[in-house]
């Protein structure tokens, strides 16, 4: 293993490589000659803080898939919150992020053509809505009408304003009644959306006038619901969105699109709006056509597992009538298709003909694009000549803009067509820069079929491993066992600095898709739930114990490490199998299922992932108490040995840090070897810029010490 002082060079060069983090092919692309615009950011670690900067490129199209690519230079970008051209490519929007000297935050929408700024609109003065939504945030979209005269747009409602009782500053009588402010309401608590979406209570569509800057708010045209995802209906005749029903009370959203939600149309002229989707399901993500005749989106159950095996649905614009295009994948074959996981979309990701939509899905323990024909309802992966992850980022004329990376390949943008209907066999990735890989690192899955362990009503089923190994080691290495978190979550062969830093220090990392995993068919998916504590525990015990049998890791000096669902594991394994490991390290660990329902923004999450039914009103009693005290690894904290390092995100809305505590306070007690680094500013995922980079130095060092 290097010594500390190497690993913090090696995580300065690689913790600061550029990442893309969005692009799209612009629509002033002709012919053979894209134009492709992207945003990038970059860590810095001197000034700690994260840049973000913008890149073009032309891309001309030779022989098929020779592209010749030419960039421009780099822009960094201030405040910029999202850049969007208009159809035609003429006009460009940019909504910003000012800060004041004063320290207020006011929002402006910019309108920009070829030369210069045209308008610039002062949102926040307007006093319409409150902040406008993230476009790239559960809620958000920005999208331009077919007439360019308009632009939708999702912010937070506007809240009342509330004043003392108190309050002697006299009310204007000119004011309309709902104007006037509220007395005595000024402490009421508002129920969000939970961790990540703090203070997002109820997102409105917005409707914003280009020309004249009037901006019309859609606050009423669907009670108790937030709004958002919002795109523009064929001729700019209304507008599709997703809605999520408020109430009676919001559970979490992030990472659970199991939260009762339907597809909407709003009628321009009659100021109606009727529901498009199943009300027995949760639907999101609706995308139109090119030509506006057909419109797609996903579908899950409402409640359940976080994530799903979703359905692709379709509706016929003109006669609304809906079909299921692809349904749920119960049990795939470890070849074939199994079904859909899919968190996002790109805005545009159909064909030019109208007849097949291009996503990036979870396909096992990798993400690959996946090109749907609307028509005969086929399936097919586009496999590409280059290892890992392919998530599209944009689709135009045919042409797909891809974001690429693996396991030794931090990722990188790359251009590509899409083969003629029918012949999606192999696409050519042509990357934009030089993809420079971090040398040192090999891996291969491995799949495990747990026979002896077959789920009682699903059977053996399997799952995968990712084994990283350092190429260049001259002595066994140690091994760092690390599942994922959700539970229904998934480790893929693309890039995570954290990882290649590990293997670049010495270590071996494997990557454990325990039974439960996303990408192995909606069976295996729900095979955990009931079975958290043991079914999981055991699928990672018995990979971990195979390939320290196989001799090609150093057998004693195994560590273990895991974030929130993957910290409940850390502390079952070294709880279930003390002599087994000599360290653990847990990012925000699920510790006490039962004493985690009170405190957690899904409370729903301890109750359906310890096998109990949830709804609004469900309560604890004595069984479900007991039966999640008995699921958790609190209960095995006599046994624990290895010193166990704990990080928690000190606003973690998600696993509250009073879960790492119990187990930090509980380690203590029992003179047991426990540390507890709490992170300022840094939630569910700690990944603020200096506290990812020390969270990360600390868990090195506290390995190394454990394992010399
Ligand atoms: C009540 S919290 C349950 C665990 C949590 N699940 C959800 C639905 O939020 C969880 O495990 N979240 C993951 C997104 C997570 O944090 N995963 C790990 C890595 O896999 C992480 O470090 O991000």
């Amino acid at each position: 293993m290097r010594k500390i002082e190497e690993v913090i060079s090696l995580y300065r060069k690689y913790g600061c490589l550029a990442e893309p983090l969005k692009g799209y092919i612009s629509n002033q692309s002709k012919g053979d000659n894209l134009i492709l615009k992207t945003q990038w950011k970059q860590t810095d670690l001197e000034r700690i803080e994260n840049i973000k900067f913008s890149k073009n490129y032309i891309v001309r199209n030779g022989q098929p898939n020779q592209f010749e690519v030419q960039s421009s230079n780099i822009v960094t970008e201030n405040n910029e919150l999202w850049n969007k051209e208009s159809p035609s490519g003429r006009l460009n929007v940019i909504i910003r992020n000012i800060t004041t000297k004063k320290e207020e935050e006011k929002q402006y929408i910019e309108i920009w053509d070829h030369r210069q700024k045209i308008k610039n609109y002062n949102i926040t003065s307007l006093e319409k809505h409150g902040k406008i939504c993230d476009p790239d945030g559960q809620f958000g979209s920005v999208c331009w009408s077919a007439s360019e005269k308009n632009l939708l747009y999702i912010a937070e409602k506007k809240k009342l304003k509330t004043v003392s009782y108190f309050d002697s500053k006299p009310n204007k009588d000119d004011k309309d009644e709902e104007e006037k402010p509220v007395k005595g309401q000024e402490h009421d608590y508002i129920d969000d959306w939970g961790e990540q979406l703090v203070g997002k209570t109820c997102p409105v569509v917005c409707i914003l006038d280009i020309d004249n800057g009037d901006v019309k708010v859609l606050d009423n045209i669907l009670d108790n619901h937030s709004l958002g995802q919002a795109v523009w209906a064929p001729s700019d005749s209304g507008v599709v969105f997703t809605g999520w029903k408020n109430g009676p009370y919001r559970l979490g959203l992030i990472y659970c699109p199991i939260r009762e939600s339907a597809i909407y149309y709003w009628d321009i002229v009659s100021n109606k709006c009727e529901r498009l989707s199943d009300d027995t399901r949760c639907s999101a993500l609706p995308r139109f056509s090119p030509d506006g005749s057909k419109l797609i989106y996903f579908d899950n159950d409402i409640g359940g597992p976080h994530y799903q095996c979703a359905r692709l649905l379709m509706c016929d614009w003109p006669s609304r009538q809906t079909s299921v295009i692809v349904d749920i994948v119960k049990e795939p074959t470890v070849k074939s298709f199994p079904g859909f996981y899919v968190a996002s979309l790109p805005t545009k990701c159909w064909s030019a003909d109208n007849s097949r939509i291009i996503l990036s899905s979870v396909w096992r323990s990798s993400v690959s694009l996946v090109v749907v024909d609307v028509k005969d309802k086929t399936v097919t992966r586009l496999k590409t000549n280059v290892k890992g992850d392919a998530v599209l980022m944009d689709v135009l004329t045919d042409k797909l803009l891809v974001k690429c990376s693996a396991l030794n390949q931090p990722p990188y943008l790359a251009i590509s067509s899409l083969p003629v209907a029918g012949q999606e066999g192999e696409i050519t990735i042509c990357p934009l820069d030089e993809p420079i890989p971090v040398p040192g690192i090999s891996w291969e899955v491995q799949t495990f079929s747990p026979t002896d362990r077959p789920h009682s009503k699903f059977g053996a089923l399997n799952y995968e491993t990712i084994l990283l190994m350092p190429e260049v080691s001259d002595v066994k290495p140690p091994l760092i066992v690390f599942p994922h978190g959700g539970p229904h979550a998934v480790f893929t062969e693309g890039y995570m600095l954290y990882t290649s830093c590990l293997i670049a220090s010495g270590f071996a990392v494997m990557y454990i898709n325990y039974r439960g995993s996303l990408g192995f068919g909606d069976n295996n998916l729900r095979s955990l739930p009931g079975n958290i504590g043991d079914q999981d525990v055991k699928d990672c015990q018995a990979a971990a114990e195979e390939v320290v049998n196989s001799g090609r890791v150093n057998g004693d000096k195994v560590v273990v490490f895991g974030g929130s669902h993957g910290g409940f594991l850390t502390a079952h394994l070294i709880g279930q199998y003390p002599k087994f490991y000599k360290a653990a390290c847990c990012r925000n660990p699920v510790i006490n299922l039962s004493t985690m329902v009170g405190s957690t923004d899904i409370p729903d999450w301890p109750f359906y992932e310890s096998g109990h039914p949830f709804d609004h009103k469900a309560a604890l009693n004595e069984n479900i108490l007991t039966d999640m005290w008995r699921k958790s690894p609190i209960r095995y904290i006599d046994q624990v040995e290895a010193p166990c390092l704990i990080m928690l995100g000190a606003d973690d809305l998600r696993v509250p840090v009073k879960q790492g505590r119990e187990f930090y306070r509980g380690l203590k007690a029992r003179n047991k070897v426990t540390r507890l680094i709490s992170y300022e500013g840094n939630s569910h995922p700690i990944i603020k810029t200096d506290s990812q980079a020390d969270a990360f130095i600390n868990m090195v060092e506290w390995f190394k010490k454990y394992l010399q």
